[in-house]
């Protein structure tokens, strides 16, 4: 899987990716990242990539002009790719939507917006525009980054073979449930004796109400679809 990022901070998206199961995967060659700063698209000396906005309002526009090279340039190549703008106007994205583009993009071009936007005549260039959430960001490049991340670990191999319960419990639409490591004792808070017993069907099922206690207390909405055993384990926690 490629990404292509276009953004006026390079820097940012280059710095993330070498951590973590991002930068294995770079190393193995699972994904491709590559960033490229819209200032090198300008055709000015002063590499502008922002004007006042029409119709007046504060703060700046980003200019389309950059935009447009830059997308013009990566499709020189004619190779498929998912344009995707970065907005709080897109639409949501969630851990399905993820798997979506997992599993039907081979390239992804992630375009970062900053200052109070960018020109709307972009949007004619692009296939999807997507927000992370509801909350003002000062530019695209977190949610890319969000994005990559989490579109990334669904690829096969990119988590190596460590199972990946946060992956199950979302794609199962629960919320994860707790995880403990040593000490057994940190200052009088111990680990619940269930995880000691050595009882793996018994720590399932308590991992089980974990969850689904976690998902019915702060993200009610994700209770839908339950098997009925799971539909058996809420009524008990109800
Ligand atoms: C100038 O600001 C942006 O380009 C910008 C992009 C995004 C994405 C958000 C949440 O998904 S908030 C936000 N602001």
């Amino acid at each position: 899987m490629k990404f292509e990022v276009l953004t006026i901070f390079p820097e940012i998206i280059e710095c993330y990716i070498k951590h973590g199961v991002l930068g294995k995967a770079l190393n193995k060659g699972i994904v491709e990242v590559k960033v490229y700063n819209l200032r090198d698209f300008t055709s000015d000396k002063h590499k502008k990539v922002d004007d006042y906005p029409y119709g007046g309002g504060a703060g700046m526009v980003m200019q389309i002009e950059p935009f447009y090279n830059a997308i013009m340039h990566l499709k020189a190549d004619e190779k498929p790719r998912k344009l995707v703008l970065l907005s709080p106007q897109g639409r949501k994205f969630t851990q399905k939507l993820a798997q979506k583009f997992m599993e039907e993009s081979k390239a992804m071009v992630l375009i970062c917006g900053r200052y109070e936007g960018i020109d709307e005549r972009v949007k004619a260039f692009v296939d999807e525009e997507v927000s992370i959430g509801d909350y003002v960001l000062s530019g695209g490049e977190l949610a890319a980054l969000v994005i990559i991340d989490s579109v990334v670990r669904l690829i096969p191999g990119a988590l190596g073979d460590e199972l990946s319960a946060v992956e199950d419990s979302f794609m199962k639409g629960f919320l994860d449930y707790p995880h403990y490591t040593r000490p057994e004792d940190f200052k009088g808070m111990k680990v619940p004796e269930v995880l000691l017993s050595g009882d793996h069907k018994k720590i399932a099922l308590w991992r089980k109400r974990q969850a689904l206690k976690n998902t019915l207390k702060n993200r009610p909405d994700l209770l839908k679809n339950l098997s009925p055993e799971d539909m058996r384990i809420l009524k008990e926690l109800c």
